[in-house]
């Protein structure tokens, strides 16, 4: 079991078992960027995951999940908000170098963070802005402009959607990470994904590797413009979630 396997060899093989081939490059990449974590955790609140394997599994492998089901295209442009110390964003870079990636985070000293992880780990194409989604979601360069806009752990559904659905370009999805029970969730922002103009596509079941915890992607495609209007103004979709 995952006990009596080293990091590298949980990255590699959860890899496998998510159907990524990671190389060994990448491998040593997730070595650095655990030692910054738990280096800079000392410092700043990025994480109560401590342990080693746990830090594979339940952070770097379970930011990874999405690429073994869903098809995220060559060089697309992904934007990850409220990143926090990362995830799922920079293990989505490492893993595949290729896409265009953008991380949000509204705490400057998480954000200090990534910017020494991007430059220890000479990441390309990947850039950090300290901002909350309801202020950079309003900027030309920003909205609409995203294939993928992903998040984990940032907030509830009716929410979620607020923040991220307006970095989506039309044809583009939301995936937010999830653990299981998520039913209630996805019914409660039903109204706010239709105002914001997205479809519920599908919302996937799997498994961490090793410890077979259950996780869910909820996915959403956007069918239509977002109204100009959203986001609302900072602190008011968590204040008064749309459509709920
Ligand atoms: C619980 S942490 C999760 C971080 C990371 N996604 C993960 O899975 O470990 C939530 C993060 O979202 C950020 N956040 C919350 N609301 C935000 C907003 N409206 N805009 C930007 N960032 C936000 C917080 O600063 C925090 O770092």
């Amino acid at each position: 079991m995952s006990k009596n396997l080293t990091f590298a060899e949980l990255i590699k093989q959860g890899g496998q078992e998510l159907n990524l081939n990671l190389d060994k490059k990448a491998v040593l990449l997730f070595e650095t960027y655990k030692d910054l974590l738990l280096e800079w955790n000392q410092k700043i609140n990025l994480t109560s995951i401590t342990d080693v394997n746990e830090i594979a599994i339940k952070h770097f492998l379970d930011s990874l999940i999405i690429l073994g089901e869903i098809e995220v295209k060559v060089q697309c442009r992904v934007v990850d908000i409220g990143t926090g110390a990362g995830f799922p964003g920079i293990p989505l870079k490492i893993a595949r170098p290729d896409l265009n990636v953008v991380l949000v985070d509204s705490l400057q000293k998480r954000v200090a963070f990534l910017r020494e992880v991007i430059d220890k780990l000479q990441l390309k194409n990947i850039e950090v802005y300290h901002g909350r989604a309801e202020e950079l979601g309003h900027y030309p360069e920003f909205r609409e402009s995203f294939d993928l806009a992903v998040a984990r752990a940032v907030a509830k559904m009716p929410v979620l959607v607020e923040y991220n659905l307006p970095f989506v370009r039309v044809g583009g999805q939301f995936v937010a990470f999830k653990g299981p029970e998520t039913d209630e969730e996805v019914k409660l922002a039903a109204n706010a994904v239709f105002e914001l103009g997205a479809e519920l596509e599908e919302a996937k079941e799997t498994y961490l590797p090793f410890i077979r915890d259950r996780r869910s992607l909820i996915i959403y495609r956007k069918t239509k413009h977002t109204p100009p209007k959203y986001p609302r103004k900072p602190g008011l979709p968590e204040k008064k979630p749309l459509g709920v």
